[in-house]
């Protein structure tokens, strides 16, 4: 599959017209089939017909693949004015978070991303850092009260950590506990969206089928919940540093605007959506991961000695805890959440000779290119070491970019890296996690890359 010379910054002033490969036909009537195994329908078109593969749906509807660092550069970086996200990601997304950073562009977008970007600088973010700590030792003071030695399923034990933290984080409020209205609502609507955004066709909401009419009750208490927090807050100030005070007091540099109530509540909205099913996913990736390495493991655990000797992370030490670090970067590049990034083209562009006519929608398939064999030696082998300083700077740019790239790249990275990295530490300290024999585990790509089954573990208390 070798590439032919390639310049992302030429701007094309006749465009070759040439299409990429691609099977014959419209893919249309095996879409449900399609649906069921999309990694592995993608990665067959990929090793079928290279970097850039054409998938016509229907007459009126093609979709590209994209596998090929050079075409995330171009797209999220170089010319990425030529697009955006598609309208079926921004519409579904838009049902559960409204308009919002996540879901606009232009001039919207340009103005709440200035808005936000404050607020999760690194030193605010380092504020942070006791919350993560002691969300993550409440949850192991549970473990060792009724699950040690007990065989659980740790997908949902991460999700929840990591709904606890963000909730905290963003408003001061636990939302994980299973007598929270508004911590069931987020799922309830996150599953609905996920639903939307994985099915090309799906009833429309105005059908009170009993899916439709769930996901409306639970859309209702989101709102109803987050303004009563922000209308609360308005009233009472407090003096707490979470991301909320932060966005409640941010102003346009320009104009000296801020967020009206109603985008403050999508804003925050989106950010307990989008903060904590991927930092759930990569991190229950990492502890399968573990457990089928224990050499691995046996490494981080003396990294861990070193550096913290029982005492729970600090802002301080945490950049000393780089192969802990190097772990997590390589089980994103193996089981990246954001599994591949959806755009469309706004206008005709030309891509390596090949023609993308506006309105194609483009899958950018991050979890192959994070295993392309021109890129990656043994790609399938987890081996942190990858991430060793001296050889990313040997990679090209954009062959790895768990959290995107160019001006769409993730706010939450910072967030995201420092969260993982005290979790890990946290856990692994006090904790064996052992991973029960003979389960299936398959990714499945949905709204983020999860475990299709969980991953079933044994959770055991280490003895000092
Ligand atoms: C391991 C964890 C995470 C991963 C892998 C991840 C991945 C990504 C990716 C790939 C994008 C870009 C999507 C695109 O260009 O189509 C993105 C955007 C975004 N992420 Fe994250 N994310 C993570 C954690 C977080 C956290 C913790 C937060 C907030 C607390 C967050 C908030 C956002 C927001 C608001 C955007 C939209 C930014 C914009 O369009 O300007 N993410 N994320």
């Amino acid at each position: 599959m070798s590439q032919t010379q390639f310049s992302s910054t030429q701007t094309p002033t006749k465009f070759s017209h040439q299409l990429p490969p691609g099977p014959r036909g419209y893919l249309l009537l095996s879409l449900p089939k399609i649906q069921q195994d999309s990694l592995g329908y993608l990665s067959q078109m990929w090793q079928e017909y290279g970097n850039l593969v054409r998938l016509p749906v229907v007459p009126s509807y093609t979709f590209y693949l994209a596998a090929h660092p050079n075409y995330v550069e171009h797209m999220l970086s170089t010319h990425q004015e030529r697009y955006s996200k598609p309208d079926l990601f921004n519409k579904s997304m838009s049902l559960m978070v409204g308009q919002s950073i996540l879901t606009s562009e232009g001039d919207f977008w340009l103005k709440h991303r200035r808005l936000m970007q404050p607020a999760f600088h690194q030193k605010y973010l380092e504020n942070l850092s006791s919350v993560m700590v002691s969300c993550t030792e409440s949850l192991l003071e549970e473990w060792q009260q009724k699950l040690d030695n007990e065989v659980i399923d740790i997908v949902p034990e991460m999700m929840r950590l990591t709904l606890k933290i963000v909730g905290l984080a963003l408003f001061n409020k636990d939302i994980s506990v299973e007598s929270s209205t508004l911590g069931q609502a987020f799922r309830e609507a996150f599953n609905y969206v996920s639903y939307k955004i994985n099915n090309v066709w799906t009833e429309p909401l105005w059908i009170p089928t009993s899916r439709n009419l769930r996901f409306r009750q639970a859309k209702q208490i989101l709102d109803r919940a987050v303004l009563d927090i922000i209308n609360s807050r308005r009233q009472n100030p407090l003096e707490t540093h979470d991301l909320l005070s932060m966005l409640l007091t941010a102003q346009d540099e320009v104009t000296k605007e801020g967020m009206t109530d109603k985008q403050l509540q999508d804003e925050v909205i989106t950010l307990v959506a989008a903060g904590h099913e991927t930092v759930a996913s990569a991190l229950s990736w990492t502890w399968y991961l573990l457990g089928k390495h224990p050499d691995v493991a046996a490494n981080m655990q003396d990294e861990l000695q070193t550096i913290l000797n029982g005492s729970s992370p600090t802002i301080e030490k945490l950049p000393q805890l780089a192969y802990t670090r190097r772990i997590f970067d390589e089980s994103m590049r193996l089981y990246p959440p954001s599994w591949g990034l959806p755009r469309v083209a706004l206008e005709d562009d030309e891509i390596q000779g090949y023609f993308i006519p506006k309105g194609t929608i483009i899958n950018i398939a991050q979890f192959i290119i994070h295993r392309h064999p021109e890129f990656w030696e043994n790609p399938d082998q987890f081996d942190p070491d990858r991430f060793l300083p001296e050889k990313v700077n040997q990679r090209p740019k954009f062959t790895y970019f768990p959290f995107g790239a160019g001006q769409r790249i993730c706010i939450g990275k910072s967030f995201a890296l420092m969260e993982a990295t005290i979790i890990m530490a946290s856990i692994f300290q006090r904790f064996h996690i052992e991973l029960v024999s003979h389960q299936s585990i398959e990714p499945d790509a949905t709204f983020t890359l999860r475990p299709k089954y969980g991953i079933k573990v044994k959770v055991r208390k280490k003895v000092k």
